[in-house]
């Protein structure tokens, strides 16, 4: 046995035997040992040696710790007795473990802490359970977060990307994780310039600790896309120091999509208010300057033509240029042009080139934003913008300065243009109307206005023929002018005579319509209810003139001149008799000759009733 053992005698006080284990505790060897007497082994604790030993004789089995052993030093040794009685050959025995107490309780000691130790280990096991779930649980939430999350040590490496993340970065997290996440997936700006890492806020974040959100950025998916993102980067802190950042980031690409569709929503709102307010401001311009009639009223030859061309031309997108003296008509040229085009549901817009002061040019035709020059307080819509979808009409085109042609030229030709004092380039699909009285051509020549826009602006020209050329519209012309004159002033229509007309038809008209217009509507205006009379110029009629063509200078009618009288007394009748032929309010009534006869005169003088 390990442990020392002894056998002794208890009524011959002899030992019997001891192990090598007694033996090295008692300090003696076996030969010394059996046959020596026991009680010599405490040679002054004899009656506690006696009272152990009675008690196990008695009992069978015993134990006592109140025996000691005397060392070399002196020092005592406390030792236990663990006994049991035996019969040998009918002799009582006691055999006896016995223990150095010291190490007995060294192995308390140690068993005691052995068992700190078991319990402690279950305790840390529980604990490790606990933090086990808690991890689990935070897997699960960050697996089912909606954003997507990684995190960064302080060294940028990626120590975990949820599955979020992985899905709208196109990596596996195992392919992200331990890699510097900025050079995988925030190495460029939206522009596709290099994003240094320096620059980065992310980073920033676990360098000076303060948290950054970031509105509106982008990372780069595996695939190359880029994502338009919004994040957090929070720092991540472990007792005091800065270990990484927890970045948290969200898709927001449709999100852009639909606030930049609304803001160019906004915007495009804002223009087309701009423009009605414009267009309303323009029309209200227009209201008031009474435009009296827009129908082309003539049925010379020279009207007829012009009639033709503007059928020809007037649904096409080609560019006219209209010349003519003043007052022949060339804005009611333009007008009938656009009422007769697929634009006409749109306004035709009218810049008087004559009228815009040199240096305000450019902002007119293309608007310019605010503070572009002094007195740009606002943003304004130029005239090309305000006509598009629609008809510019440029009157006085000869007007334009020679240095914005070539700007005239580039919106002509590609439909572009820059409002003054922006980069933005704009569109616009306008078709251009010009009108000059002057000849160009012969300024394309004196080098004051370019060749190049002449020929733009020259794809269909069309002359307004002065009223000079065409006498015979004079008669028609005038029952008009008196009619809707008449109807302005809430007046019957006064007689228009046949004197008056001659009247009207001997004269020059270098105001042409314009100043047929102004004449006949003065003597409306002065009317007394009799018959008109006409201030010509130069002529200087006050009184009425007979109603018969008698004046000396007109006793001689050239044949030319009766065919045209002719016609003109024709269409004058006509005219009165809102182009009927026959029947009592006809025109053959009228003028007293039969429906046959005057729709013979009719065709053979090439009047359209
Ligand atoms: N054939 C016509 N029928 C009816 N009215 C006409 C005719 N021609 C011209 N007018 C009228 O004469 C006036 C002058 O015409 P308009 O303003 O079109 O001339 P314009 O050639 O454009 O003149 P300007 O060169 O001075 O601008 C207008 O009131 C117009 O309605």
């Amino acid at each position: 046995m390990a442990e020392a053992v002894v056998a002794f005698d208890p009524v011959d006080d002899r030992i019997l035997a001891a192990n090598a284990a007694a033996c090295r505790l008692y300090g003696r060897r076996s030969e010394d040992l059996v046959g020596a007497r026991m009680s010599a082994l405490h040679p002054d604790q004899f009656p506690s040696l006696v009272v152990f030993t009675e008690a196990v004789l008695h009992q069978g089995r015993g134990w006592t710790r109140a025996l000691a052993l005397e060392d070399a030093d002196g020092k005592g040794r406390q030792l236990e007795y663990l006994a049991s009685r035996l019969t040998l050959d009918q002799r009582q025995v006691v055999v006896s473990l016995v223990n150095d107490l010291e190490d007995v309780r060294r192995r308390e000691v140690d068993s005691e802490a052995d068992g700190f130790l078991r319990d402690g280990m279950e305790g840390w096991r529980r604990v490790e359970q606990v933090f086990r779930d808690i991890e689990r649980h935070n897997q699960l939430i960050l697996g089912a977060a909606g954003e997507g999350i990684y995190g960064v040590n302080a060294e940028g490496k990626a120590t975990f990307v949820n599955p979020a993340a992985e899905r709208l970065l196109g990596w596996k997290a195992a392919d992200l994780v331990t890699r510097n996440i900025h050079h995988v997936v925030h190495y460029a700006h939206p522009d596709g310039s290099h994003y240094d890492e320096k620059d980065c806020p992310i980073y920033s974040a676990f360098r000076d600790g303060a948290t950054r959100r970031v509105e509106d950025d982008v990372f780069w998916r595996k695939d190359g896309a880029p994502i338009r993102v919004e994040y957090t980067s929070t720092p991540i802190r472990d007792r005091g120091s800065i270990v990484g950042a927890v970045i948290v980031f969200r898709d927001i690409t449709s999100r852009k999509e639909s606030e930049e569709r609304l803001r160019a929503a906004l915007e495009e709102v804002e223009q087309l208010r701009q423009r009605l307010e414009l267009e309303n401001a323009y029309l209200q311009e227009e209201i008031k300057t009474e435009r009296k009639h827009h129908e082309i009223i003539g049925a010379s030859a020279a009207i007829q033509r012009l009639l033709r061309q503007i059928e020809l031309v007037a649904a096409t997108e080609a560019t006219v240029l209209i010349t003519g003296e003043s007052g022949t008509g060339k804005e009611l040229i333009a007008r009938a042009l656009h009422q007769g085009s697929s634009r006409s549901h749109r306004p035709m817009i009218r810049v008087n080139c004559a009228a815009i002061p040199r240096e305000l040019f450019e902002s007119e035709f293309f608007g310019h934003v605010k503070g572009a020059f002094t007195g740009a307080v606002r943003d304004r819509v130029g005239r090309f913008e305000l006509a598009d979808g629609g008809t510019l009409f440029l009157d006085e085109l000869g007007e334009i300065p020679l240095e914005l042609q070539p700007k005239l030229l580039r919106v002509l030709q590609e439909g572009h243009f820059e409002r003054v004092g922006e980069d933005r380039t704009r569109s616009v699909d306008v078709r251009v109307i010009a009108a000059t009285n002057r000849r160009l051509d012969e300024e394309v020549a004196r080098g004051t206005f370019r060749e190049d826009l002449f020929y733009r602006l020259n794809v269909f020209p069309i002359e307004s023929v002065p009223l000079r050329q065409r006498r015979d519209d004079i008669p028609l012309l005038a029952a008009h002018i008196v009619k809707t004159c008449a109807l302005r002033l809430g007046r019957p229509a006064p007689q228009l005579t046949r004197g008056g007309i001659e009247q009207l038809m001997d004269y020059d008209w270098p105001g042409n319509v314009r100043e047929l217009e102004n004449i006949i509507e003065r003597a409306v205006i002065l009317d007394q209810g009799g018959r008109l009379a006409f201030d010509i110029p130069g002529r200087r009629v006050g009184l009425p003139l007979p109603a018969t063509p008698s004046q000396p200078a007109e006793a001689v009618v050239t044949e030319t001149n009766r065919r045209a009288r002719d016609r003109a007394n024709i269409i004058q009748a006509l005219a009165a008799c809102g182009g009927r032929v026959s029947g009592p309010s006809g025109a053959a009534a009228m003028l007293g000759v039969r429906p046959t006869t005057l729709a013979s005169r009719i065709k053979t003088l090439g009047i359209r009733p």
